[in-house]
Formats: structure tokens, C-alpha cells, sequence
């Protein structure tokens, strides 16, 4: 069992503290000023505290408030060169972090699918300890790349999961706009989102394969594809990805001095 903390339970960091008690397997403290956001979390994790000095004594320290209060929240925490801090804040390097903390610093981009234990990440900066990993590994799916890469990271599958909301909601509004009952088609075109995510990590077919192989000739498949390929659909997703990713390289000026 590893002991962590979780300091902002916010959107992100309630769906860390949730993911990381959804399989019993380790003890969580949940820690944030708002005792609002300690209610929302109080029924999944192992303790909740407002004592800063509770919420920093276990091993590995999440620190999930907003990049503008990273900095100051980090330079107050007491904490060792054994323990782990796990930064999740878009746009602040690592090595503004190391100069505030006598803890190892690693840097994580998550996604809100923490808390079904279904998170893809991308994380960056010190060594991954196998308990951090272990850690990880139940909330989902992780990949190791460099720091330079944690902008775009940072706009694919941090942000990345509101991008798919977005088009799964544009699916299912079509289906209800042609007859489906609204909850038929919340169901229809989620599972759909899912099933297709499955597929194209469990094949070994490329995606455009994938594509190729529900494209029955002649028939509705190729009618649809037709449309999304006239379409600037894939370019302004692109901009939305490289205005995200523009976003986090934004936030990252203010440290650039450390
Ligand atoms: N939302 C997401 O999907 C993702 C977010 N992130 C990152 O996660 C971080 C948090 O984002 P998000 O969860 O959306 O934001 P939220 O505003 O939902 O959560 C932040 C929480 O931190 C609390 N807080 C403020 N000050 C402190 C403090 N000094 N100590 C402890 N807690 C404090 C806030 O309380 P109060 O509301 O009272 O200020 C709030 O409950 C950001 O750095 C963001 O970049 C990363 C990946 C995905
Ligand atoms: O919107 C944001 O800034 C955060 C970071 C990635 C997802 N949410």
C-alpha cells in the first residue's frame, strides 16, 4: 500500500483522490481549503484534513491547485528528499518546482478519467519510482516523454478529454436530432467513443486501416467519410489542439528566470 496526499481536490485533484481509493489499494489523505471540495471527496479517500502537516507526511505528495498558486503552494510545503512531488499544473516546469522543494519533483499531466481508473498521462522530470507507478498504473495509463513535449501533452489528453466530449456531444445531438431518444443516444455514441478507443489500442491495424474496414463498398460509412474528408474538420481540431498546447506555453514564462 502506498501512502500519498492529494493538496487540491478541485476538479482534478477529487478525481485523483477518487481514482487512487477506487481500488482500496493504497491510503489517501485529501487536503484543500475549501471545505466544500473536501466534502465532495470525504466519502472516497482514507482521511481528509485542513492540517497542511497531515496532508504532507506521506510518501508521495499531489499538488493539484491552479499554475498561479503552484509556486507559493510548493515553496510552503515541508518536505524531505525521500518523498515524491507530483506537479499536475499546465504550463509550470519542473525546475521551477526544484528550487522550492527539498522533494524529488515529477511533473504529470493527467485527465478527468482518473477517477474511472481509464487516465491517459504523459509525465516528465525525475525517475519514476515503482511506487509512484504503482500509483499510476491504477489510475490508468502513463507514458514517460520530455518536458518539452508537455505542452502539446498537456493539450491532448489534458485537455483532451473536453475535445471529445465535444464531438461525442455533436454525435449524439445528431442522432437525437434524427429521432433517437436523447438518453438512446448518450448511450449509442459514447460507447461508441469507447469502443472505437478500445479498438484502435488493442489493434494492431493502423487508424486509417480501422477507418477502412467499417467502409462497407458502396455503402453508409463511405457516405459519412466522404463528408468529414471536404470538411476542415481535422484542421480545427489541430487548431484546437495547438491553441491548447500555445495556452500551457503561456503559463510557463512567469518561472522562466528560475
Ligand atoms: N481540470 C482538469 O481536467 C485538469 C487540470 N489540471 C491541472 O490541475 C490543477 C487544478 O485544476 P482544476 O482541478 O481544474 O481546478 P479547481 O479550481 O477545480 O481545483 C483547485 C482546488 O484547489 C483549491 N485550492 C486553492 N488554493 C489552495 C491551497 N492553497 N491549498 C490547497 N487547495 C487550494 C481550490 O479551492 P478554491 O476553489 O476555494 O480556490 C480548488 O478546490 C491545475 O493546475 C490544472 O492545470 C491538469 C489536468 C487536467
Ligand atoms: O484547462 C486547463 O488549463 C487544465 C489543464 C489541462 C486540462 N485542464
Amino acid at each position: 500500500m502506498v501512502q500519498a496526499s492529494v493538496i487540491g481536490c478541485g476538479n482534478m485533484g477529487g478525481a485523483l483522490v477518487r481514482g487512487l481509493s477506487r481500488t482500496g489499494n493504497h491510503s489517501v489523505v485529501a487536503y484543500d481549503v475549501d471545505p466544500d471540495a473536501l466534502d465532495a471527496v470525504s466519502g472516497h479517500c482514507s482521511e481528509t484534513t485542513t492540517d497542511i502537516a497531515v496532508a504532507t507526511e506521506p510518501e508521495i505528495v499531489f499538488v493539484a491547485v491552479k499554475p498561479d498558486l503552484v509556486a507559493d503552494v510548493v515553496t510552503e510545503l515541508d518536505l524531505s528528499p525521500e518523498q515524491t512531488l507530483l506537479s499536475i499544473a499546465a504550463g509550470v516546469p519542473t525546475t521551477a518546482l526544484e528550487a522550492r522543494t527539498d522533494a524529488t519533483v515529477v511533473r504529470l499531466m493527467p485527465n478527468l478519467a482518473a477517477e474511472s481508473g481509464t487516465m491517459a498521462a504523459a509525465v516528465a522530470g525525475a525517475e519514476i519510482s515503482d511506487d509512484v507507478a504503482s500509483l499510476l498504473e491504477d489510475l490508468g495509463v502513463f507514458v514517460e516523454i520530455d518536458e518539452a513535449q508537455m505542452d502539446v501533452a498537456t493539450a491532448v489528453n489534458g485537455s483532451g478529454p473536453a475535445f471529445v466530449f465535444y464531438l461525442l456531444n455533436a454525435m449524439k445531438w445528431a442522432g437525437v436530432e434524427s429521432g433517437l431518444r436523447p438518453e438512446d443516444a448518450t448511450v449509442l455514441a459514447a460507447q461508441t467513443f469507447k469502443g472505437a478507443a478500445e479498438t484502435v489500442l488493442q489493434s494492431d491495424e493502423s487508424i486509417e486501416e480501422l477507418i477502412d474496414a467499417v467502409c462497407s463498398p458502396k455503402g453508409t460509412t463511405i457516405a459519412g467519410m466522404e463528408v468529414l474528408r471536404d470538411s476542415s474538420v481535422e484542421a480545427t481540431i489541430g487548431e484546437a489542439v495547438a491553441a491548447a498546447e500555445n495556452r500551457s506555453k503561456e503559463l510557463a514564462p512567469d518561472y522562466d528566470d528560475e
